[in-house]
């Protein structure tokens, strides 16, 4: 047993000084590296620390936040780390069909800029997705793509903790991501899980056989902090001699040579100053959704008609931006219960006992994921639509999150800010019952219709990109979404979860006051209202085979018609999966690693 001293000493070894040590910033750069890395986010850190493993090949990793910091470090702060400097603080264009409570009517669209990338500002729940889901990819022309190629990079990666799983097919130990479940329950989370029994589901680990069923959340946790992609993948190697890492690196150019079409290396920014630097082999691009496709676009790969209007010179007229894709949810349902269980702001959370607890035996309501303590996949009736005779047909289009608090106990406001409501809803809407203890599910639509696209803003590298996210453009999202809620609310009604007597609250949202609570009119205009995501965009550098006019890359992830230049993060992905999107990222990275390394291997 360890004294509260030795513990609080450990935790300032471990949270604050960063015991395996933050990565070096190389200051002094060579001419020419092998391979230059784009973002050292979910993806980026991957390659850099696969491609380091060969002794004769040199990385340079340039990245444009800095560390990670404390804040980050608690799981259950996850919403705060968006306001500690780590974001690039991104907004979609106002529309008026999402987002309408919003304030400017634009859906926050968060990204990290930090080493780490989005790992270190998201809600760390792994899942994988479906085996359809890769399978599709596959049939799509990506060779190599479906569920059987794609496990073992899953597996790779991780470094499974939850015990009954350990001897699981599909997971492994030894990794260098760690997957876990937070030591500390409320008692509302068995009653979700049971309450999914009472509608026909199994309790049943998502990663398996079938995904559909309902289960504890799984996180990239370790021993109570959070496990980022910098901490998975590039503190243990920062004393690889080849790996060189740049942080607070912005770059602002991929160099392409326009008569060779040949990638010869990248222009970047770091303390005021530009350098050049030349790749001998090939240039990774792993800058994310938005950006990826940004500094493809300013490197002139992109639409002709759209670079020509910005006068870019086109090297590589491809449909970089276009089919933009997200998990669109509706994170506003509050049923309020008369226990004094769950988690409210200033009470369950920033209280010293949660603190001590967590100091000292990293145990308590702050290892909470971001709040999410349940999920559960599950189908529509318009889930088989194309094979309805099919019983075994198992591709949730539904997913619900279960949170063991609500916006009701957003008391600081973390929570409404990070989402972007406006005060004025709040306070119409939620401060009635502020402070009330209430449990949240969030129904989110896993396989949406409606697709998106970024745009550049202006030829000046330091704006940030147009985002339009389109979402019920088409309005088969809408209604599957509405599906969601009153799945949700069925939810709430089993005898599991009415043990606590919860009630959904029912003031109606502004501008929807006019149709009747609880209708699918009034759903529809509360999920165009209260429109928020799961922050789990991908799809704008689309990777397909040549016979796709809108792909971008091809299945090595390789872009189009340009040499020496490939795009390895969320923007490749063709279709969604219907998945949380980092684990897809770190298998993306560790596939394109191996990639990689056969085509150079065989090349020398
Ligand atoms: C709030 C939030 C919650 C989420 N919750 C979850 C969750 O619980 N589970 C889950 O699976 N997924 C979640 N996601 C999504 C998931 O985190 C992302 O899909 C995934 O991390 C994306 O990885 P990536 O490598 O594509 O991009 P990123 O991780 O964003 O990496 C891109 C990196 O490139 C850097 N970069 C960009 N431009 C430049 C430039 N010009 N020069 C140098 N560097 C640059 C960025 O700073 C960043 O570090 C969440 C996302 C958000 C925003």
């Amino acid at each position: 047993q360890q004294s509260s001293l030795e513990s609080v000493l450990r935790l300032i070894r471990e949270g604050l000084q960063n015991p395996e040590g933050v990565p070096y910033d190389t200051r002094v750069f060579k001419k020419e590296y092998d391979f230059i890395v784009i973002g050292a986010g979910s993806g980026g850190s991957v390659v850099a620390n696969r491609l380091t493993e060969v002794p004769g090949w040199s990385v340079l990793l340039l990245e444009a936040g800095a560390d990670e910091n404390f804040v980050s470090e608690i799981p259950l702060m996850a919403s705060y780390a968006q306001f500690v400097g780590f974001n690039w603080g991104y907004r979609t264009e106002p529309n008026k069909n999402y987002c309408r409570g919003m304030e400017g009517k634009r859906c926050r669209w968060p990204r990290g800029k930090v080493m780490g990338g989005t790992s270190v500002i998201n809600y760390m729940v792994y899942t994988r997705g479906n085996r359809r889901d890769y399978d599709l990819w596959e049939e799509l022309g990506n060779t190599g793509w479906g569920y059987e190629n794609v496990l073992p990079y899953f597996l790779k990666s991780e470094d499974i903790g939850i015990p009954e799983l350990i001897n699981s097919p599909y997971h492994s130990s030894g990794g260098y991501l760690n997957v876990q479940e937070a030591p500390w329950k409320t008692p509302l989370s068995p009653a979700f899980l049971k309450a999914g029994q009472e509608l026909g589901y199994e309790v049943r680990d998502p990663s398996s056989e079938s995904q559909l069923g309902f289960s504890y959340v799984h996180a990239t946790i370790r021993n109570g902090m959070r496990c980022s992609a910098s901490k998975a993948f590039l503190r243990p190697i920062r004393n690889r001699p080849n790996l060189h890492i740049a942080k607070q690196a912005r770059v602002t150019k991929v160099l392409i040579d326009s008569k060779t079409n040949k990638t010869f290396g990248v222009e970047f920014v770091k303390n005021r100053r530009t350098y050049i630097v030349r790749a001998r082999k090939e240039v990774i691009l792993s800058a994310g959704v938005f950006n990826s496709a940004q500094l493809l676009m300013l490197s002139g790969v992109g639409p002709r008609q759209h670079l020509e209007e910005l006068g870019i010179p086109v090297i590589s007229d491809l449909k970089v931006g276009y089919n933009l894709q997200d998990h669109v949810s509706m994170a506003a349902l509050a049923f309020i219960i008369n226990d004094t269980i769950s988690l409210i702001e200033g009470r369950l959370i920033l209280n010293l006992s949660s603190g001590l607890d967590y100091i000292i035996n990293r145990n308590g309501p702050l290892t909470l994921p971001g709040g999410a303590e349940g999920i559960a996949f599950v189908q529509t009736k318009f889930s088989n639509g194309s094979r309805p005779e099919d019983p075994d047909y198992d591709w949730p289009d539904l997913e619900i999150v279960f949170g063991p608090g609500a916006l009701t106990g957003d008391t600081a406001g973390s929570l409404r800010r990070g989402l972007g409501i406006t005060e004025k809803l709040y306070s119409q809407v939620f401060g009635p019952v502020a402070g009330r203890d209430a449990y949240s599910l969030v129904p989110i639509l896993l396989r949406p219709r409606s697709r998106g696209r970024v745009k550049l803003r202006s030829k000046d590298p330091f704006h940030p990109p147009l985002l339009y996210a389109n979402y019920f453009d088409d309005d088969y999202d809408l209604h599957i979404l509405v599906e969601g809620v009153k799945y949700a609310i069925a939810l709430s009604q089993t005898k599991a979860l009415q043990k606590f007597d919860s009630k959904l609250h029912s003031i109606p949202f502004p501008g929807c006051e006019h149709l009747t609570f609880g209708s699918d009119e009034y759903w529809m205009c509360a999920a165009r209202t209260v429109t928020t995501t799961l922050q789990h965009q991908v799809g704008t550098c689309k990777m397909g085979p040549d016979s796709d006019p809108d792909a971008v890359v091809d299945p090595e992830l390789r872009v189009r018609g340009i040499e020496g230049l490939r795009v390895v993060d969320a923007s490749i992905m063709p279709v969604i999966p219907v998945s949380h999107t980092m684990a897809p990222v770190y298998m993306i990275g560790e596939k394109a690693a191996d990639m990689i390394k056969l085509k150079w291997r065989k090349a020398t």
